[in-house]
């Protein structure tokens, strides 16, 4: 028996899973770790924590699976994308892991757009500057540290950072530097000239690999720390979006799915490089050699329901415990007794700023048509159904691009709820379904590294075998009606917002920053 490890390093955790060669699950285990807010706009995480927690997590599903570890062929990588790791020449951690969904740096990103051109950055990388991509963050840095910027020897992703501490390797793969605006993504390479524009040295970056490729093996230091063996190879594997769309099967025309993790992504195969001219969808290279991808992000999906939770839900959190049940089901269960439409509760999830469709990291979120006759479940109903608005403009913006639009994968933790399944249908007019396994990117990463390591031909036909999908959910043309109608407000507001935004942004920077 030969089997696959995957390990998604996420934003709220790590997620370790072993597969059979037949794709199914043997042990999984999940280790949280913090993320640290130390300003207004700031996210970061240690390196160090994300390490600790995978061999803990490494070593769990080691033991819990019984298998031997040199039956385990292949390791593959999802990760939180965009996330910016300084190594000095000792390989050491220069300063905490500055994150995708950190918006500190709209300056840099404007200095880009001005300097460069924004034009000039979708020719080079397929790509606007945004405040997510790893090069704002590098500028920033350049820019408010620069003792730190001198010691700069390498410049990793959050996944590369833990398979160069499993293999001591160096190396990227295509998906996840399309995310760091250095990447050209047409040619699947370094882009010498948006390096070169930002004065970025290109030794500083890995070298690159298609997604399945092996790119070393288990070094003798990890084998004795995780319990892995020094014979398991490691292949490059792919950003979380990309490895999530392996999972699901989004591998060929036509497939779109719909994911709610902390951030929420809409997410199309495309067999060309498609672009759309304003830059509000990422054009990124798929986890599938000689295809690209499309995709709509919001940035506070899950992450929005996460923030309900810790400031509503501190009960449930309790009980949740006690009852052996996610918090989450306690709150979507309460959701479910408010009327689709949430009885004209429109809430923006704009926590973070937001991507798609605006590109604004000053938006804010906002709870609008609030009246003494709401109850926490509107609040609740209205958060999932405020999400589901924002993708919906990612969808649209899809299907604006030509790319055809069938049924839609639902995935990601808010996936588990069959009510914002439901809510999904309906707000999309479509049928949603999900797939039979609720491992996500980790499954994707797995099956990367079958075929890494020859178990599987390609991609495509690890998918075909082993991604079923489940559960297909059908629009109630009564509830597509309401949320038609609400979701023409929504929209209106951000319009009605925008400059209030900007000074509310502003305010903040002066009184709090
Ligand atoms: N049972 C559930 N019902 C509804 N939403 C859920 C449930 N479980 C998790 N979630 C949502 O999923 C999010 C986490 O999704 P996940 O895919 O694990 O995220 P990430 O990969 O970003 O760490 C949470 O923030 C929460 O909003
Ligand atoms: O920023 C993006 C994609 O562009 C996010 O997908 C991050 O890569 C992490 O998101 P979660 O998987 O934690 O929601």
């Amino acid at each position: 028996m030969q089997a696959l490890l995957g390990i998604d390093v996420g934003t709220s955790g790590v997620k370790v899973v072993l597969f059979d060669e037949a794709g199914q699950p043997l042990a999984g285990a999940l280790r949280d770790y913090p993320l640290y807010q130390p300003a207004p706009g700031f996210t970061e995480q240690q390196p160090e924590e994300w390490w600790a927690a995978t061999v803990a997590a490494i070593r769990h599903v080691m033991a819990a699976s019984g298998v031997r570890p040199e039956d385990v062929a292949a390791v593959g990588f999802s990760g939180q994308m965009h996330g910016l790791v300084l190594l000095d020449g000792q390989g050491q951690v220069i300063r905490p892991a500055i994150l995708w969904n950190d918006q500190r740096t709209k300056a840099q990103a404007d200095w880009i757009a001005a300097h460069v051109g924004v034009e000039r950055s979708i020719a080079w990388t397929a790509n606007p500057p945004l405040p997510n991509f790893t090069a704002t963050k590098l500028l920033w840095v350049r820019e408010h540290e620069p003792d730190h910027y001198q010691r700069i020897a390498h410049v990793l992703l959050p996944k590369d950072y833990i398979r160069f501490r499993l293999t001591g390797e160096l190396a990227c793969d295509v998906s996840d530097a399309s995310g760091t605006l250095f990447f050209d993504v047409a040619a699947r390479r370094w882009s010498d000239e948006m390096l070169q524009a930002l004065g970025v040295p290109a030794a500083w970056l890995p070298p690159v690999h298609e997604s399945h490729e092996v790119v070393g093996r288990v070094s003798p230091e990890a084998a004795a720390a995780t319990g892995l063996a020094t014979s398991t190879l490691v292949v490059a594997g792919a950003g979380d979006q990309a490895a999530g769309a392996v999972g699901n099967g989004i591998v060929e025309p036509g497939a779109v799915s719909a994911t709610i993790g902390t951030s929420g992504v809409v997410f199309a195969f495309t067999d060309t490089i498609l672009k759309d001219p304003l830059g509000r969808l990422h054009t990124f290279c798929h986890a599938v050699p000689g295809a690209w991808h499309v995709m709509g992000v919001t940035q506070a999906a899950g992450g929005s329901m996460q923030w309900l939770r810790n400031q509503l839900g501190q009960l449930e959190t309790a009980a949740a415990g006690l009852l052996g049940i996610d918090a989450y089901e306690l709150l979507t269960q309460e959701a479910a007794q408010a009327p689709a439409g949430s009885e004209g509760l429109l809430f923006l999830p704009y926590l973070n700023g937001e991507r798609t469709p605006h590109l604004n990291p000053a938006a804010k979120g906002v709870f609008f048509g609030l009246t003494s006759r709401h109850q926490r479940a509107h609040l609740i109903r209205s958060v999932m159904e405020g999400v589901a608005y924002s993708l919906q403009d990612c969808l649209a913006l899809i299907e604006g691009l030509g790319i055809p639009v069938g049924e839609i994968r639902a995935s990601g933790g808010g996936a588990r709820s069959p009510l914002w399944r439901s809510i999904l249908a309906n707000v999309f007019g479509r049928a949603v379904t999900t797939i039979h396994a609720n491992e996500g990117p980790a499954f994707g990463a797995a099956l990367l590294a079958g075929v890494g390591a020859g178990i599987y031909p390609s991609v495509q036909e690890a998918c075909r075998r082993f991604v079923r999908t489940v559960g297909a959910v059908e629009p109630d043309p009564q509830a597509v009606a309401v949320y038609a109608a609400y979701g023409e407000i929504y929209r209106s507001l951000y319009q009605a917002l925008q400059g209030e935004f900007r000074k509310v942004d502003d305010l903040v920077r002066r009184f709090h920053g």
